[in-house]
């Protein structure tokens, strides 16, 4: 489905992701993992169109997409959850999913997206009418969730979306990525959070100062020395 292919990209012309390739198949839930300023939320930007590649290819349902502009690739039906949330503060819950339909026309179809995104978050029903930034920060990245799925995307992209979160609802946002992938949709994920992260995900994709440096099944990798030692304190 998403096939990044020796992807090098930067800030004014230095690079800070070195020849990263990475997949993402059809219903499957990707992490990359890394420590802080390892690149992974540039390479997600990279995908959403945010940052140009200095060099490398990025394909999306076999369509060459690292020329096209954000919006366009919103539409082909990638959506990103970006780091800190970035909701709508002075606008209500509702008007923040609406503005997550942005590319849809059909009213109906969106008030059926609005009931399924309170289905899987009950608490944005309770707290439809309620400014956004009245919200606890669990609260607001469920809402940056669920905006981002209003789009109808086929690939969801999620920044870190446990920092800064209380552990209690830390376990509660990965419980959601669980019921986001079993919809059929297809997640790549970073986190700083490595343990969890090798839990819930298929496969994953370890990022060292801008280089991948091992991959594979979540779970074998959770049960690597290079993840013990480097960041289990193992
Ligand atoms: N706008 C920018 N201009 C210049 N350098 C940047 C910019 N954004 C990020 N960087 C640098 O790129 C490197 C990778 O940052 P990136 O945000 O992708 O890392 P990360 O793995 O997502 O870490 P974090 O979890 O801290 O966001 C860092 O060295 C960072 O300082």
């Amino acid at each position: 489905m998403l096939r990044v292919k020796n992807l090098t990209v930067g800030y004014n012309s230095v690079p800070v992701v070195f020849d990263v390739s990475i997949e993402v198949k059809e219903g499957e839930f990707v992490a990359i993992i890394g420590s802080n300023g390892a690149g992974k939320s540039t390479i997600l930007k990279t995908i959403a169109g945010l940052l140009k590649p200095m060099s490398g290819e990025i394909e999306f349902l076999g369509k060459k997409i690292h020329t096209l502009p954000a919006h366009e690739i919103v539409k082909l039906g990638i959506a990103m959850v970006p780091e800190g949330r970035h909701v709508f503060g002075k606008m209500s819950v509702l008007d923040n999913l609406l503005m997550g339909a942005y590319t849809i026309k059909d009213k109906e179809r969106i008030k059926q997206n609005i009931e399924k995104m309170f289905e899987i978050f009950p608490i944005l029903k309770e707290r439809q009418n309620q400014k956004a930034e009245t919200l606890s920060g669990g609260e607001q990245q469920m809402l940056a969730i669920a905006r981002a799925l209003m789009a109808e995307p086929k690939l969801l992209l999620v920044d870190e979306m446990s920092l800064g979160l209380m552990p209690l609802m830390v376990e509660k946002v990965f419980d959601i990525m669980i019921k986001v992938k079993s919809t059929g949709i297809s997640i790549l994920m970073v986190e700083q959070r490595v343990q969890e992260s090798l839990e819930i995900a298929d496969r994953a994709y370890v990022l060292q100062t801008g280089r991948i440096v091992a991959e594979g099944e979540a779970r074998k990798l959770l049960e690597s020395d290079l993840i013990k030692r480097a960041y289990l304190g193992m």
